[in-house]
């Protein structure tokens, strides 16, 4: 990931470019002068503790709301001048989980295409492959309530690719799942980076989710404090690992501050 921000629109944009956007509830500032590009084919981490603001820099990227300062970018299409064009090409995966649970895992899909505008047919088989890309292809037709959390979290990325973005947004997707749901997970999402070159931005509090050569930008209390690799958030804070660089950077000092 570059500090350095892609404002204008170039041949090959960046996957998302936040800009200086800053933003508060009342009179309460919750994120404040927030910068970071995530390029195609990469995947970043967004870091920090509960509170720290990432919720509501995904809401302000999805449109949730209105980003009144700065500027955010997705595949170089302003979010707030060109919105339609912006979210068109973006995928998320919110927080709280959003599948009908009586509605088959293709059906909780073709619903969703339907909202993409995307015909009957071609959402069929759009359902199909995506359900094929998170391994539960021949669950297509079970109900969602009988899938483990784990696997509720990969329909929902399914969905989250089927009008085939080309960044996606993860806020949390791991919480609550146990390890072996998580790894998959991550490697779903992992696999994607690599093989269709999407731009992954990853909201976690958990640093063992972090590969070496991942972007990371740690937010905390609404500012970024960090933005780079491993290697250099080690050097950065002067500690031995990366749990020790986060307690280091944001102050923090208890266990179960950064899980
Ligand atoms: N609608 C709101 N009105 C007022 N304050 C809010 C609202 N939403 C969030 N906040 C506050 O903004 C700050 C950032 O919250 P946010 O949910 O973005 O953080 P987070 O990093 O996503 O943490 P978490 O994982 O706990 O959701 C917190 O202090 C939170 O209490």
């Amino acid at each position: 990931m570059s500090i350095a921000s892609t404002t204008s629109e170039t041949s090959s944009p960046d996957a998302l470019v936040v800009n200086s956007v800053s933003h508060s509830f009342g009179d309460k500032r919750v994120l404040d002068d927030v910068s970071l590009t995530v390029p195609r084919g990469s995947f970043a981490v967004l870091l920090g503790l509960n509170g720290a603001g990432k919720s509501t820099l995904f809401a302000l990227i999805t449109r949730l709301y209105d980003n009144v300062s700065g500027e955010i970018r997705i595949l170089g299409r302003d979010v707030r001048r060109t919105p339609g064009a912006a979210l068109q090409r973006l995928g998320v995966v919110f927080q709280s989980r959003t599948l009908d649970s009586d509605l088959s895992l293709q059906q909780n899909l073709l619903y969703h295409a339907a909202l993409h505008g995307l015909g009957r047919r071609d959402a069929k088989k759009r359902a199909q492959e995506a359900l094929e890309t998170v391994g539960l292809a021949d669950r297509a037709h079970e109900k969602v309530r009988n899938l483990s959390g784990g696997q509720a979290r990969r329909v929902e990325i399914a969905r989250a690719l089927l009008h085939r973005p080309s960044c996606l947004l993860l806020d949390e997707p791991t919480v609550g799942l146990d390890i072996g749901s998580r790894e998959s997970v991550i490697k779903i999402v992992r696999d994607l980076v690599a093989r269709q070159g999407l731009g992954v931005l990853w909201a976690t509090h958990l640093i063992d989710e972090i590969a070496p050569d991942d972007c990371v930008v740690v937010l905390h209390k609404g500012q970024v404090l960090f933005t780079g690799q491993v290697p250099e958030l080690l050097k950065a804070a002067g500690a031995a690992n990366a749990r020790d660089a986060f307690r280091i950077l944001t102050g923090t000092q208890s266990e179960e501050d950064a899980a």
